[in-house]
């Protein structure tokens, strides 16, 4: 046998060795699977077995499951129940007359005993479950005061508030109080007479302030400082979603005050977490008390969301229109862009809806959260800065314009319905390409592409309870009979059926395979269109175009990302980040002949699509329509007929009024705002071509088409195609000229030579410089949306008198003669498309 063929066997072999690896993976895959489940299962048993022991024989002494660092019986937990401790009166009281409270939730008592009794504990607790009262109760028990660290001076300033308001006397200190006021909340501190029972400080504070260390000093050894609550503790763990690099300072307070007793907060933290916190901040062995994560008066559901924009806030307005009319509730969107569109869409259909985000200004969004607490405004249509601190107990419905980045983001961002304990419910909209665009912002977290991932399977699954489901994420296990029929899962009757989908997944496999032999990345709406028959000529030839509905090309490429047969590809570039598919670890096992790969899909029970009649549950079967019968062979049918979405989408799109091209700058200002959205839908899709036209006026002040300038710049944009792939957009905008000698439009373009710098004053009138950092503005945005190779071809200015980087400040200009800015930007744009083009044909398919 000679070298090489000896070398092609070993090959063979190596291959075979490892699709047979890839093999064992995935049953290693689904045995771990089968595992969790088992799992989940003997903890119930266990659970309802220990409740049976326990009640059959009241003296036995199994030990909890509650307590964590330190080990404590059932009956030991269960004495902390009891109202026969010496402040126990006093606790009844207040929580009467002080806070108005008829009755303790579950835990709250135990939580408020133990701190009472000096122990350290953590209490994790679901968002809304009232956390706080387990230290402000004990605060008004106790000599002296609380210490209450907290990450947000919002959250401290609602607290107080509400401390005002029923009468406990607090204090904060942070960077937004006087100097004043900041010198007698330290001499409040050492004061034996506790003019405060509750002092709020943040961790930034804590680490940062000597003086506050030293006063908190004098008060320990003056046994004043009764207590430390740390909330959020979660933050002190890198582990951790929120870390905060000054909570891991926090080990100071236990070090320093040993004998006070801690108290962490949570609503979010695993068990590794909490041992991560218990190391961060010193405490020894302390009790861990974990209430149910399970929220059992919210309904959970999930809606397939209309790929087009505007129809998805048409979805939602109907929706809160028809069941949620008059009352309160919180729509999240994806970015403070969406919070504004999504909210003035909303208003548009007579709903009572306001944006809330993180760039607006102190005032508008105090403004905006108080009105919504007073009832006056209905709907927040807000990003996840709207979160921390909110506490509205009659908010009806909270609806996930984008899903969540995260199960554990989700939960808490929909935990903000029903805290009055009234039934509320929680919606996602669950978009194909929402995915991608949370991907790209996830990107570098610490797994945050696995936790979008079960986001998304969570969002695609059709058979297991969704509380169940968000169980595993809080080490829990809720009992799908425990559901009560409050997600739409255990509602809906088994209306799906396991498709095999070998077949499917074998031609998505052949389009990646093709673009990369052309050395081409495919982006995820690429991959559909190709897939679907659209994409360019080249791959129509190749590939025969699926026969299966948009929905569900689209839900077996999730369901493909999903179990690793294609994974994500990232391009950064300093601008942006670009997300392509890539075949995945799996992708090899689908050319074995006997590998199948399945999933489960939806069928309707020949019930039209589009009755929406029915019951919550049902409003979503719009989404896959297909032929039971066919179904049993065991590949997926065609479908029935268009969906009723696709056709009233259509209607709207056909009845959307062209903008007059004479129409006001006001609303082609909002046009451009709503084009601005697509675009950047559009943009995802890597095929955006912009045309940018700008007129030319010389310095007599009239411009191309003889009409008076305006100095203010006008958008307007259209699509040249409602069927094109690629679109085309116009931005308008009447420039001031230069002091400069007038061109001819039209005309041959003049030479270009340098005459001097900008800052000579003769070049660039006041008036110019503003319309020129206008356009530049609204040219850098647009750049900013190009490939970063543009910039570079920018930055890097061969011949003189070129506009050096679009970029860079003003004073780095530098003019050609006789040159208009209109006609300089438009040449600029021209080169800038150009190598858009350059790019997009090049790089993306
Ligand atoms: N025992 C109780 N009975 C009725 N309402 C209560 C009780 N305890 C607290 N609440 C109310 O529950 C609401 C939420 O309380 P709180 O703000 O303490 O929750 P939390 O768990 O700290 O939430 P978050 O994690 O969002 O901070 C408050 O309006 C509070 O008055």
């Amino acid at each position: 046998m000679d070298g090489s063929s000896e070398t092609n066997e070993m090959q063979a072999e190596l291959d075979s060795v490892e699709a047979e690896l890839e093999l064992v993976q995935l049953q290693i895959t689904e045995l771990l699977q089968k595992q969790a489940e088992l799992t989940s299962r003997k903890n119930v048993l266990l659970e309802r077995l220990g409740e049976a022991c326990d009640s059959a024989q009241p003296s036995s002494s199994a030990s909890s499951t509650e307590s964590c660092g330190h080990v404590m019986s059932k009956q030991e937990m269960q004495h902390y129940d009891g109202t026969d401790f010496p402040w126990s009166k006093e606790v009844v009281w207040n929580l009467k007359e002080l806070f108005k409270l008829s009755k303790f939730r579950p835990l709250q008592l135990r939580a408020i005993n133990m701190t009472l009794s000096g122990k350290d504990l953590f209490l994790v607790m679901p968002t809304g479950r009232g956390k706080s009262l387990c230290y402000q109760l004990p605060a008004v028990c106790s000599k002296g005061f609380t210490l209450v660290i907290t990450p947000l001076v919002s959250l401290m300033e609602d607290q107080i508030m509400y401390l005002q308001l029923i009468n406990v006397p607090a204090a904060m200190l942070n960077a937004s109080i006087s100097k004043n006021n900041a010198k007698a909340v330290m001499a409040g501190i050492t004061d034996p007479k506790s003019p405060f029972k509750l002092l709020y400080v943040t961790p930034e504070k804590i680490a940062k302030s000597k003086l506050l260390m030293s006063c908190l000093e004098k008060a320990y050894k003056a046994k004043l400082l009764s207590r430390i609550a740390v909330d959020e503790v979660h933050c002190c763990s890198q582990w951790g979603h929120d870390f905060r690099p000054d909570y891991k300072l926090l080990g100071i307070l236990k070090r320093q005050f040993p004998k006070v007793p801690l108290l962490g907060l949570t609503a979010t933290a695993t068990s590794s977490v909490l041992k991560d916190c218990e190391k961060i901040l010193c405490v020894q062995q302390p009790i861990t008390l974990s209430a149910s994560f399970n929220r059992t008066n919210l309904y959970y559901e999930v809606r397939i969301k209309d790929p087009d924009n505007e129809a998805s806030i048409c979805d939602i307005a109907s929706l809160i229109k028809s069941r949620y009319q008059d009352q309160s509730g919180i729509v999240y969107v994806f970015s403070q862009k969406d919070a504004e569109l999504v909210s003035s869409e909303l208003q548009k259909r007579d709903i009572l809806a306001y944006p809330y985000h993180a760039n607006m200004d102190p005032d508008s969004k105090s403004r905006v959260h108080r009105e919504w607490t007073a009832n006056k405004i209905k709907v927040v249509v807000a990003t996840v800065a709207f979160g921390m601190g909110i506490d509205k107990p009659d908010v009806r419905f909270v609806i996930h314009h984008t899903i969540s980045k995260s199960i554990e983001n989700y939960y808490q961002e929909s935990g903000r319905a029903g805290r009055d304990d009234a039934s509320a419910d929680c919606i996602v909209f669950f978009g194909f390409s929402d995915i991608f665009r949370i991907s790209t912002m996830v990107v570098m977290e610490n797994v945050g592409q696995q936790k979008l991932l079960q986001m998304v399977d969570y969002c695609q699954n059709l058979d297991r309870c969704r509380r169940s489901l968000m169980a595993v994420h809080f080490d829990e296990v809720w009992d799908d009979e425990g559901c009560n029929q409050m997600c739409d899962t255990c509602c809906r009757v088994k209306d799906y059926s396991t498709v095999d989908i070998t077949e499917h997944a074998k031609q998505v496999v052949q389009i990646m395979e093709l673009a990369a032999s052309m050395d081409e990345k495919l982006t995820p709406l690429k991959l559909v269109e190709a897939w679907m028959g659209k994409g360019p000529a080249k791959h129509r030839k190749t590939i025969k175009p699926t026969t299966l509905s948009r929905q569900q090309v689209e839900a077996v490429i999730v369901r493909m990302l999903l179990q690793g047969y294609l994974r994500e590809d990232f391009s950064f570039t300093p601008y942006t980040t670009y997300f392509y598919m890539k075949l995945g670890r799996k992708a090899p096992l689908l050319k074995i002949q006997s590998h199948t790969l399945s999933m489960k899909m939806r069928i309707t029970d020949g019930r039209s699509a589009v009755d929406t009649s029915d019951v919550k549950a049902n409003e979503q079967d719009i989404d896959i329509t297909f032929d039971p019968i066919v179904m049993k062979n065991g590949c997926l049918p065609q479908p029935r007929q268009k969906v009723f979405k696709e056709q009233r989408n259509q209607s709207r799109k056909q009845g959307l009024k062209p903008v007059s091209q004479t129409g006001k700058w006001r609303e082609k200002a909002k046009k451009h705002l709503t084009d601005g959205h697509r675009e950047e839908e559009e943009h995802q899709r890597g095929c955006i071509e912009v045309e940018v036209e700008v007129n030319i006026i010389d310095n007599t002040g009239v411009s191309d088409d003889g009409k008076a300038p305006s100095h203010q710049i006008k958008y307007c944009s259209k699509r040249k195609s409602a069927t094109t792939q690629r679109v085309r957009r116009k931005a308008c905008a009447n420039v001031a000229a230069l002091d400069i000698s007038p061109t001819t439009p039209g005309g041959p373009a003049p030479a270009l030579t340098v005459s001097s710098s900008p800052s000579q004053a003769s070049i660039i009138s006041d008036t110019a410089v503003k319309e020129l950092c206008d356009l530049r503005n609204y040219y850098s945005k647009q750049l900013r949306r190009i490939n970063y190779m543009s910039h570079e071809h920018l930055e890097q200015p061969t011949e003189p008198g070129v506009l050096a980087c679009i970029r860079e400040p003003l004073r780095s200009l530098w003019l050609p003669r006789r040159v208009t800015i209109g006609r300089m930007a438009r040449s600029l744009w021209t080169r800038v498309s150009g190598r858009r083009k350059l790019v997009h044909d090049n790089i993306i398919v």
